[in-house]
């Protein structure tokens, strides 16, 4: 038998960072320490075909060891603070840093999540407490859920090393996950087709609950370098992005009267991609957490067809409702 290397890549993965940012002084109280926090959850892969030795000779002498690779996230989260802030552009610089440094290293694929960490709501900074106003904490955070910020970048060497400048490709897709939401009313499903196998009622009025999984991408775009590390210069307004698709994901959770889940994650989707021209297209994995009338009319309280305020929530197995919208090509 005769085998051979289809592909590899390798790195170091669940590189946790966090990183403190100070904000300028309250003109009213100067003495205050102000601070954004960030925890990041980092995965950095390098490829190449020098790469393939390690594999097939046991040729280690071309292995960036992971380590390195490690050391590198925490070294550049240190000399490019301003960088990290975003984490589309925090990818972006790590993937140059192995460009320029490797010169056999031809792909560099970047993930990065990033936790919730929110502000407290406190009433006040000084006793009594309990008597303020809410206002946001200048230094004290709490995990306000399990949703996190993606990003994926695979940045792609198009130049031959030592022939001209560094040229590079770069495919960014962000994202969110697991945010986790539940309504009440408002939501539907009927109509649907019917066969021998079908024991699913008409539902005029139910539970929706969902965690959201969402990943959007962008232009493929090619730059060439050297550029100063942390100038990551794009015109891409990414957090604007995440923060505006996140927010229309959840009107449209909250406000559409949903006729099914297919067609609520439609009208995010064409909502989305309406509003951000630089998006490309957008992904949503949708599961149908399924929260079901509990059959209490077995003992002669109606719950079941009239009156329902008592469910049970079913983990698994839930149904999932998945799309990708893009932009129709216009006809010629
Ligand atoms: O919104 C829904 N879409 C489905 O495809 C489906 N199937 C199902 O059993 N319940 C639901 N709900």
């Amino acid at each position: 038998m005769s085998a051979t290397l289809i592909k590899q890549k390798y790195g170091k993965d669940l590189v946790r960072l966090v990183k403190v940012s100070p904000l300028p002084p309250h003109p009213q109280a100067p003495k205050l320490k102000r601070h954004i926090v960030q925890e990041l959850t980092c995965r950095v892969l390098l490829g190449g075909k020098e790469f393939d030795s390690s594999y097939t000779l046991a040729d280690n002498s071309k292995v960036v060891p992971t380590d390195t690779v490690k050391n590198t996230i925490y070294y550049l989260a240190k000399k490019s603070p301003a960088s990290l802030l975003t984490i589309e552009t925090f990818a972006h610089d790590i993937a140059v840093h192995f460009l320029e440094k490797y010169a056999h290293v031809q792909t560099v694929d970047v993930k990065i999540a990033a936790h919730n960490w929110t502000r407290i709501a406190t009433t006040t900074l000084q006793p009594p407490l309990g008597s303020a106003p809410l206002v946001a904490h200048p230094h004290s955070f709490f995990r306000a859920g399990e949703d996190k910020r993606h990003v994926q970048l695979v940045a792609t060497r198009l130049s031959t090393p030592g022939e001209g400048p560094l040229k590079v490709q770069f495919a960014t897709t962000s994202g969110l996950t697991d945010l986790y939401v539940l309504k009440t009313t408002g939501s539907s499903f009927e109509r649907f087709h019917r066969d021998e196998l079908t024991t699913l009622p008409d539902m005029a009025d139910r539970i929706f609950s969902t965690t959201v999984e969402a990943y959007w991408t962008f232009p493929t775009r090619v730059e060439t370098f050297p550029v100063v590390i942390g100038a990551a210069a794009s015109a891409i307004p990414y957090d604007e992005i995440y923060t505006g698709i996140r927010q229309v994901t959840v009107d449209l959770f909250a406000n559409h009267d949903s006729p099914s889940v297919q067609n609520t994650l439609w009208r995010m989707g064409t909502e989305i991609l309406k509003l951000y021209p630089d998006v490309v297209d957008i992904s949503y994995a949708l599961p149908n957490k399924h929260v079901f009338a509990y059959d209490t009319d077995r003992f002669g309280l109606k719950n079941l067809r009239e009156g329902t305020n008592v469910y049970y929530p079913v983990a698994d197995p839930s149904g999932l409702i998945t799309a990708t919208i893009g932009r129709s090509k216009p006809k010629l």
